[in-house]
């Protein structure tokens, strides 16, 4: 008989097939909301228009349908298990597979793939650029100002934060969102391993940190702010940034976003210019190099990561996985118990890792069970998607 008991059988992975569920209103509701921003991003033409009306019949009523022949992405798609997906309902198979197929195909509607006029043109980049140029945006760099007479470690833990809070609302959670009224009136981190996190970061630091982005303009901006903090305290020697290869889930970032990043930051007055300035001169020397691998915009959990990608996260002092869907990825899209504990689900993770996410789906892990309590006798389950409360998990 082995000495350690066996380990718990997985959760079961999330579907979008059940009415009244969360990723059901995703599919049913959100999708068909995101393709009429798309529709209204632009004015396409009548081709364009005609592919996003049967992408909305496809995704509500219909299949799952190949991808084009020439499609650039065609053979990393059918490894990624799209043949086995192929005439079965969007509702049927892996939420998490779902979405992303659908923001595939969003793209393809829109002629971003094919040879043409269309080719490259972000359609959510309007609302991104409205984002970044946004009074709130304005306020929040001018807050730097104030950072700079706090003490080292609390200007570490507040551009944490920032990096942590800036996941709160991305653009595509807002198409169907409550009122902000309705939300609740104190968020709360539900889990802070926060020491932790800066143990992997010591002064000093001669190792690389990875972070992998999540939402372009107001989360990407502090997501640099904390990347920027840590290098110029020598906390980590140098650092990689992993950005989307192509525009995904409405407003995730992509090197055209984070150079609009940059520019914001470096037309500011005030220490976020000085920020700005200090992250550009980083690319140019290299110790801040950015990567958009093909994975990052994939369907399926970082269990199943590619060996380079892998190899690049087994050699960081610390992965730091932004937001909320990198959460699904990485402890798989599963309902697992919310006390389970996150080292056991992070297991097959190559290096340290940390989940910096404020909680938009139903998928939760590492909870103590006082905590889960308290959240269910305020809310019910409405903690789980609600995005008020927040997380900061680590795994050495
Ligand atoms: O930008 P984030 O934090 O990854 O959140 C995107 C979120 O959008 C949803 O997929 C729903 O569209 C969430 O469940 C999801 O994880």
């Amino acid at each position: 008989m082995p000495d350690t008991p066996a380990p718990a059988p997985a959760a079961p992975v999330l579907l979008g097939n059940e009415p009244g569920s969360f990723p059901h209103s995703v599919l049913a509701r959100r999708h068909p909301a995101i393709i009429r921003q798309v529709r209204e991003a632009f004015p396409y033409g009548p081709g364009i228009r005609g592919a996003l009306d049967a992408l909305l019949e496809s995704c509500t009523d219909g299949v799952i349908e190949p991808l084009p022949a020439g499609a650039p992405d065609r053979d990393r798609w059918l490894s990624w298990g799209l043949g086995s997906h192929i005439g079965r309902s969007w509702f049927d198979v892996p939420w998490l597979w779902s979405e992303s197929y659908f923001h595939r195909r969003l793209l393809e509607a829109t002629g971003y793939f094919a040879p043409g006029a269309w080719q490259g043109v972000d359609p959510f980049r309007p609302t991104k650029l409205a984002e970044l140029d946004s009074a709130e945006t304005d306020e929040e760099l001018t807050a730097l100002d104030g950072l700079l007479t706090l003490p080292a470690d609390e200007q570490a833990q507040a551009l944490l934060h920032g990096s942590l809070w800036g996941n709160r609302a991305d653009l595509s959670f807002r198409l169907s969102a409550g009122d902000p009224a309705d939300a609740a009136p104190a968020p709360a981190l539900v889990a802070d391993d926060s020491a932790a996190l800066w143990s992997l970061l010591p002064a000093a630091g001669t190792g690389t940190l990875c972070l992998v982005a999540d939402n372009a303009g107001r989360e990407l901006i502090p997501d640099l702010l904390l990347v920027g903090h840590l290098l110029s305290a020598g906390r980590v020697a140098r650092a990689v940034l992993h950005l989307k290869p192509h525009p995904y889930y409405v407003s995730d970032a992509t090197t055209a976003d984070l150079l609009d990043a940059l520019r914001r930051l470096t037309a500011a007055p005030g220490a976020a210019r000085d920020h700005g300035r200090r992250l550009w001169a980083a690319l140019e020397d290299g110790t801040l190099t950015v990567r958009a691998h093909p994975f990052s915009a994939g369907p399926l959990p970082y269990a199943e990561m590619p060996g380079d990608l892998r190899a690049e996260f087994a050699g960081a002092a610390l992965t730091i996985l932004k937001g909320d869907l990198n959460y699904r990825r990485l402890v798989g899209d599963r309902l697992w118990p919310p006390t389970t504990p996150f080292a056991d689900v992070t297991a097959h993770f190559p290096g340290p890792v940390a989940a910096l996410r404020t909680l938009k789906s139903d998928v939760i892990t590492g909870l103590d069970a006082a905590t889960e309590a308290a959240l269910v006798a305020a809310e019910q389950q409405r903690w789980r998607t609600g995005g008020t409360h927040a997380l900061i998990q680590v795994r050495r």
